[in-house]
């Protein structure tokens, strides 16, 4: 019997469509000790589609985002009430590994974050060992050249491999965290702010490789661009905290109709760049 455990694999391009997954937040709430940050926030966020959270700072966007992938419980005096069900399941369900929620929510974060003196190739496969995931050298190749592949990076690094992740340019160096996201199969990821870091080619980069990705993973960003929102999003939620009450969402929907007729009056100002 081989020494090696089989990865867990992307879904084939060649082969069915992948199942992809969906991730219902219902009234979750968040504290950090007694300051309530968001209350009752319910969202779905469909399979296989980009959601795009927005408002103005403070309302509780990046707390919800961190909230879906269990990152909120880092902080030691943080709180939260509510349910996160991936595909049905309870993802806070004592019973569920912590490691398997961040294993199949997976976040790429504002600043590119790869290890800068490890190697491209090991950058993109280091979640293989947080995760316990054993393969063959030839089983690595292959997993690199698709998470590459799928970020939208390949092209780019396949002669340099071995190189320093630290070595690329900074929309590069974010491909790179999302091919290192991306290899360990996640079914849903968390991007937050992914190009506020960047220049507007990088971004435009990231936006085409999102659009791509959402073919095989569900997708939901924290954007402060509203045109961004508009351009990589079908559905987006619009967060809001008024004078010193936590954040809620005021709307949601179909992207394209929160931009030209939203049923709020609030989101129409902030859409228009009128607040925030
Ligand atoms: N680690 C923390 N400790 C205490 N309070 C926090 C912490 N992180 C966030 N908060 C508070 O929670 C509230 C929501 O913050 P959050 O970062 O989620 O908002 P946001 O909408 O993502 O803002 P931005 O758009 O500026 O990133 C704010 O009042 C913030 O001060």
């Amino acid at each position: 019997m081989s020494s090696f455990e089989t990865i867990d694999r992307a879904p084939s391009t060649a082969g069915t469509a992948p199942a992809l997954s969906t991730l219902d937040a219902r009234e979750v709430s968040a504290w950090f000790g007694d300051h309530k940050v968001l209350d009752k926030v319910s969202l779905t966020m469909p399979a296989g589609q980009v959601t795009a959270l927005i408002g103005p700072s403070g309302c509780g966007k990046s707390t919800f985002l961190r909230i879906l992938n269990r990152m909120h419980e880092l902080i030691p005096i943080a709180s939260l009430a509510g349910e996160v069900l991936l595909d049905g399941d309870d993802i806070y369900d004592p019973g569920r590994k912590l490691i398997d929620a961040r294993r199949h929510i997976g976040m790429v974060f504002q600043k590119p974050n790869p290890f800068p003196a490890m190697s491209i190739y090991d950058n993109t496969i280091a979640g293989l060992k947080l995760t316990g995931t054993k393969a063959s050298r030839d089983e690595k190749d292959e997993l690199v050249e698709r998470s590459l592949t799928s970020a939208g990076l390949w092209k780019e690094v396949k002669d340099r491999l071995r190189q320093p992740g630290g070595g690329l340019s900074g929309g590069q160096q974010q491909r790179l965290c999302i091919a290192r996201s991306l290899a360990v199969t996640p079914k849903v990821l968390l991007m937050d702010e992914p190009c506020s870091a960047l220049d507007p080619t990088s971004t435009r980069v990231i936006e085409e490789t999102m659009t791509e990705l959402q073919k095989e993973v569900t997708i939901v960003i924290v954007t402060h661009n509203m045109q961004q929102a508009q351009r990589v999003s079908q559905q987006c939620a619009f967060f809001l905290a008024s004078q010193g009450t936590p954040g809620m969402i005021v709307e949601h929907g179909d992207t394209d109709a929160m931009f030209t007729e939203p049923q709020d009056e609030r989101t129409f100002d902030y859409v228009n760049g009128r607040f925030g």
